[in-house]
């Protein structure tokens, strides 16, 4: 067919980020949102004053990177001013256009007036950014008004709408952003009824739902989407529904991005913005509901969990698996890595960690989940900018894609037993052990994984949208080495959960907590049995104290003969309004993993967070009884 008689080739909206966002001075930020794959940026007007590049050179080099440059921004306080300040402003902007002339961009970000020149005075504001957009217009550009959550007279779309409806001049437009919107309740709803060609730009940030004073919340804590508790989804939805048709910018203030790597920060900005182009219902414009990523297949729960241990630790956990009634099933043809299984729960103990001179290494490695279709979630993966990892597998092995989480972790994607590439449990030779009778462990529950300081809000976002999960309510809680926060994702059935935790506050001196603790949580149907068949076998179960259960029975009158078998066991409970969570844990194997055990009893769907401090405190008496330094 030749080409003109095919059909257009709808344009997907433009992707875009403000420099704001990213850490560095203005040429790491723009290398880095080019490298990220953006198509173009908003330069922050400080971010350009402090730059040694003339604007004419930021215009050069942005063309060079293949950065369009799509939004001056901000320019402060002009409106609603006595006429003396007006002058002045006037002059200012005319100062700005110059730049933009040389930067070679159109739209200039106005956003509404914080000062105290200002008069409560829609008429003389409209007047006014009639007066800017005049001028604005004379130079080939055009001015989109933003209201800031925190304007002094102007603090809601719907006002700033009807300032510039008033104004009423084809240079003047809005700017739209999700934070100001979403964070005073504004319903975006109406923002439909505005015509799209008055919708000059659009900034897009999710944030935490937080009970403060918005300035601060939006100059601190804003997040990428998907990162947060805004609907963005639905924000964007009736941004498109009323025509928009610019490019989707985000604009992200963030005390821990100010500091990251921009070159990874824009890579955590630019999946967040596939994976809520992903989210836009069949109700979006058709250009943006062409798939653009592979859906993500059906999971069926951890095929396996990766340990990495060194001679000083590996007989540890091997004979913490035995006494928890793994049987050691397998040798791997060509590696160091060891099969333990019971029920579905596989681990892999992988003897190639090198402690140098700290031995007794722990670390959970690697992470597999089962996949209908390995193939399609490592496509999945790819799209998200996933970083591959290397394929190191010997020709008569398993062909496993993997790819790396943010804070390291080899996440692959199997087909356990099937005769398929994927299917890697025949790289094991067996080891024709008769496996025992175990102690009633099924599956693998949850993996727990603390996460770097930094990469907390990244690598739940790589979770959940690289396997296609949804994230579960995030929890806060006070531990005895300070707050953690804490979010699970997990796919529809439940059947692959990851539990995320981090400390609230970047670690200080005073840190005898474990490093970046991890965990594995194993299934069972009834927590007490397994207890007393792991005891007798002799595994090392973590004692908790007396008080707990004391506080237990004070708060919940259970069964006393209950509480009584969970005191003997170290057993500990949780119930919500959807079910019971019996659970123990194992004490610390090496450096920094254990192993919990959990029963749940009807719908219960939490973690036993509430247990978690207790779990800390009895695990540090544990370390300093064995001579620990603090
Ligand atoms: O925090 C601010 O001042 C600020 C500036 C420009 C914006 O677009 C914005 O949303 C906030
Ligand atoms: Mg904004």
């Amino acid at each position: 067919m030749p080409v003109a008689d095919q059909p257009p080739k709808p344009a997907r909206p433009r992707t875009g980020i403000a420099t704001v966002c990213l850490s560095g001075t203005l040429e790491d930020k723009l290398a880095a949102a080019a490298a990220a794959g953006f198509d173009g940026v908003e330069i922050f007007d400080p971010d350009l004053i402090a730059a040694p590049w003339s604007p004419a050179r930021v215009r050069q080099e942005c063309a060079d990177l293949g950065l369009t440059i799509d939004l001056y921004q901000p320019f402060r306080d002009f409106e609603a001013v006595p006429p003396d300040v007006l002058r002045a402003n006037l002059r200012r902007a005319e100062r700005k256009f110059d730049v933009m002339e040389q930067l070679g961009v159109t739209t200039m970000l106005v956003c509404s007036s914080v000062s105290p020149d200002a008069v409560d005075d829609d008429d003389l504001a409209a007047e006014q950014l009639h007066a800017l957009a005049s001028r604005a217009a004379e130079r080939g550009m055009r001015i989109a008004y933003e209201a800031l959550a925190w304007g002094r007279f102007v603090n809601t779309y719907q006002h700033s709408w009807d300032i510039v409806r008033r104004a009423d001049h084809p240079a003047l437009g809005l700017c739209l952003d999700s934070f100001h919107v979403l964070s005073r309740g504004s319903d975006p709803a109406g923002i439909r009824d505005i015509p799209g060609s008055k919708l000059f730009f659009l900034q897009l940030a999710d944030a935490p739902r937080m009970d403060m004073d918005v300035l601060q919340w939006s100059r601190h804590h804003r997040l990428f989407p998907g990162q947060g508790a805004f609907d963005l989804t639905t924000f964007l939805d009736h941004v498109l529904g009323a025509g928009y048709d610019g490019p989707l910018s985000l604009e992200v203030f963030n005390d821990v991005f100010r500091q990251a790597d921009p070159r990874r920060a824009a890579v955590d900005a630019m999946r967040s913005l596939l994976a809520l182009r992903e989210t836009l219902g069949p109700a979006g414009p058709a250009q943006v509901r062409e798939p653009e990523l592979p859906s993500p297949p059906d999971l069926a729960g951890h095929a396996f969990v990766e340990l990495t241990v060194d001679e000083a630790s590996g007989s540890q956990v091997e004979r913490a698996l035995a006494a928890m009634g793994f049987a050691h099933t397998g040798q791997h043809r060509s590696r160091p890595v060891q099969l333990w299984q019971q029920g579905t729960a596989r681990i892999l103990v992988n003897a190639s960690g090198r402690g140098g001179d700290n031995p007794g290494v722990t670390e959970v490695t690697g992470l597999a989940v089962e996949s209908a279709d390995p193939a399609r979630s490592a496509r999945r993966a790819e799209a998200l900018l996933a970083p591959e990892l290397p394929r190191t597998h010997a020709a008569n092995e398993a062909d496993l894609a993997a790819v790396a989480a943010p804070d390291g972790t080899a996440v692959f994607f199997c087909r356990t037993g099937a005769d398929d590439p994927a299917s890697w449990l025949a790289d094991f030779i067996a080891m024709g052990v008769p496996r025992g009778a175990g102690t009633g462990l099924t599956a693998v529950d949850h993996v727990a994984l603390t996460q770097p300081f930094d990469y907390f809000d990244e690598a739940a976002l790589f979770y959940r949208s690289v396997l296609g999960l949804h994230p579960e309510t995030l929890t806060e809680f006070a531990a005895p080495f300070g707050l953690v926060r804490s979010r699970a994702v997990t796919d529809t059935k439940r059947q692959v959960r990851i539990a995320l935790s981090v400390a609230l506050l970047r670690r200080g001196e005073w840190a005898p907590g474990v490093r970046d603790p991890q965990h594995i949580a194993f299934a069972t149907d009834d927590a007490i049995t397994t207890a007393r068949a792991m005891r007798a076998l002799g595994a090392p179960l973590l004692e908790i104290s007396g008080n707990y259960y004391d506080d237990l029975d004070a708060r919940l009158a259970l069964d006393p003969d209950l509480l009584a078998a969970m005191r003997e066991c170290g057993v500990l409970y949780d119930r919500d309004e959807n079910g019971e969570f019996l659970h123990f844990y194992t004490e610390l194997l090496g450096s920094r993993v254990f192993f919990e055990v959990v029963q749940r009893v009807g719908g219960y769907a939490g973690y036993g967070a509430v247990n978690a401090p207790i779990r800390m405190a009895a695990h540090r008496r544990l370390r300093l009884a064995r001579g620990a330094q603090p």
